[in-house]
């Protein structure tokens, strides 16, 4: 459902993205590994038209996307829980909620009772300020708010960062959820456990190119390919 083609982009001083070719199917959720400083913030946000490309092809169910404002691409589908949530702080879950809600494509399986159905904390702290909620919490909301648009795509940048073991679980069960609705869902982590429990496949980006593919089984198998790579045991 997601096609993309020597993708190149990056900042004014520096092209970090050298040509991301990158396939995701229908429905699978894909983990996107790297080292620090490799580009893969810069491919989502590039993704999600945050980042002009200066080449290359972005097609979401064949439609191309490629340097798009976001705003196009959050309608044609795509949404991006990004790196540090980014929440409004004095606004309460519920306002987030409704916000998301109202720019929703509003067909789909998302609704308010059901991402609170998946996302249970949330509703017991539906009146509380996002300021005022644990990272956790946060990253739930941030969540929340990507399912109420009622996206095909999701893309999630290193929804694991700062937060507790069994928090990440938590992340780890809402990723199982979308997945089980359909969703297709792209996964920047650098939390092995948490990319291992809920991939299907493993991608490892290396100088802003993607340099490994494999199923997340094998991936985990020949651990060869994750010490070259990511320079972890
Ligand atoms: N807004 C920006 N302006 C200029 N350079 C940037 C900007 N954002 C990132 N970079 C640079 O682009 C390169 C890739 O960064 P990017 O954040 O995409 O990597 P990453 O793989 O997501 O890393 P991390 O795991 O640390 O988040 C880095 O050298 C970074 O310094």
């Amino acid at each position: 459902m997601l096609e993309v083609r020597g993708l190149r982009s990056g900042y004014r001083r520096s092209t970090v993205l050298q040509g991301i070719d990158l396939d995701v199917a229908a429905g699978q959720v894909l983990g996107l590994l790297g080292r620090n400083g490799v580009g893969k913030t810069t491919l989502v946000h590039t993704l999600m038209g945050l980042v002009t490309p200066s080449a290359g092809t972005v097609r979401l169910e064949g439609r191309d996307l490629a340097g798009r404002r976001p705003d196009v691409v959050a309608r044609a589908g795509v949404a991006l829980v990004p790196q540090g949530r980014r929440v409004w702080a004095p606004l309460t879950v519920t306002e987030h909620l409704d916000l998301a809600a109202r720019r929703g494509r509003g067909r789909g399986p998302w609704d308010a009772p059901r991402v609170l159905e998946l996302l249970p904390r949330l509703g017991e702290r539906r009146r509380h300020a996002a300021g005022q909620l644990s990272g956790g919490e946060q990253q739930m909301l941030a969540i929340a708010r990507a399912l109420l648009t009622n996206p095909r795509l999701v893309l999630m940048d290193e929804p694991s960062d700062g937060l507790a073991p069994a928090v990440v679980d938590l992340v780890g069960h809402a990723i199982s959820g979308m997945k089980a609705e359909g969703t297709t869902l792209v996964v920047v982590e650098q939390d092995l456990h948490l990319a291992f429990a809920v991939a299907d496949e493993i991608a490892v980006v290396d100088k802003g190119r993607v340099v490994h593919r494999s199923p997340t089984q094998e991936f985990r198998r020949d651990s060869s390919v994750a010490h070259a790579l990511l320079g972890v045991a």
